[in-house]
């Protein structure tokens, strides 16, 4: 296996069937992930990351090191456990140290939102554990209100011991005398059942008007958040005579896609949609970032 990139998946035929298997959530450098894997030559084990810079380095340590055990996904950790896995089917999973999203507002981004650990949990095998590690109280209480949402677990918090394997980070705050909290989410029935993140697929996208595009810049990299849930970033812009292809990365309820946008000269001014050569699942903010860009792409030329 290597790295998946983004996926649609309607197109997944067969969901991941890897035994013994740990995966870690947001390996970051990988250190963690890579020694496991050295220390367990017996066992399998997947990272999972949102980060292209993390998914190299961790490429280059299961090369330099030659490790046949230890493989990487680049996806949101919620999509990958909904696409990729069977229930019951992972023995552990790890969290170290995740992006608290501090701010209350940004609970429902949270890697341990209920949503979440409903989805891991139902993926982890009866007994297996999910173990999170962080230095953040907030964070930590918030964690254990999802996890007592979802029901299915034994519940414990220990400080993290300086003789469990640690990275290059909590070697240091072990060092400094800084307090590092393990939470641990043991399996023992099945979870509650928790709606989770959906998005609406529709029969078509239509193609969008865009009134001109004169001042389209050569590279437009920039993030739009036009609601809640919707993030699309623009990257490289190419020009085709009178007609511009444009670079698009769009992320749904955390869902990701990746593909090209047309903006092609009509007579009666031009038109945007999505490039014939990218697969794109068909859904309801992949119509709303066409309208949307269509309308950014017009104020360009305003300004
Ligand atoms: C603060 S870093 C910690 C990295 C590493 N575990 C460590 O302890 O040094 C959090 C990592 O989680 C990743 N991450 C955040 N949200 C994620 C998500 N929804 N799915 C997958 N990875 C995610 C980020 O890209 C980042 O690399």
């Amino acid at each position: 296996m290597s790295t998946q990139g983004y996926l649609n998946y309607k197109r997944i035929p067969k969901p991941l069937r890897i035994p013994r298997l740990t995966v870690e959530i947001g390996f970051g450098n990988g250190e963690f992930l890579a020694a496991l894997a050295r220390r367990h030559p017996e066992r399998n084990f997947l990272g999972i990351e949102l980060s292209g810079i993390s998914i190299e380095k961790l490429l280059k340590r299961i090369r330099e090191a030659n490790l046949k055990n230890l493989f990487c996904v680049r996806l949101d950790a919620y999509w990958a456990f909904l696409l990729l896995f069977e229930n019951e089917t992972i023995e552990t999973i790890y969290m170290n140290y995740p992006d608290p999203w501090f701010k209350k507002r940004h609970h429902k981004r949270r890697l341990t939102r209920p949503a979440n650990l409903y989805i891991f949990a139902r993926r982890l095998k009866t007994g297996g554990e999910i173990l999170i590690r962080t230095d953040d109280r907030p964070f930590l209480e918030y964690s254990l209100e999802s996890a007592q949402e979802v029901g299915a677990f034994e519940i414990k918090v220990e400080t993290l011991k300086p003789e469990a394997p640690l990275t290059k980070y909590e070697a240091k705050w072990v060092a400094e005398g800084k307090t590092l909290y393990v939470l641990t989410l043991k399996k023992t029935r099945p979870p509650r059942h928790i709606p989770h993140p959906v998005i609406e697929e529709v029969e078509n996208v239509f193609p969008v008007k865009v009134p001109n595009i004169k001042n389209l810049p050569e590279t437009l990299q920039k993030t739009f958040r036009p609601r809640e849930g919707l993030v699309i970033r623009t990257f490289n812009v190419w020009e085709k005579g009178e007609d511009r292809l444009l670079e698009i990365l769009l992320s749904e309820e955390g869902y990701l896609q990746r593909f090209l946008v047309f903006i092609k000269k009509k007579p009666t001014g031009y038109q945007m949609d999505v490039s014939s050569f990218s697969e794109v699942l068909k859904t309801r903010g992949l119509q709303e970032a066409l309208e949307f860009l269509a309308k950014q792409v017009s104020a360009q030329c305003i300004s």
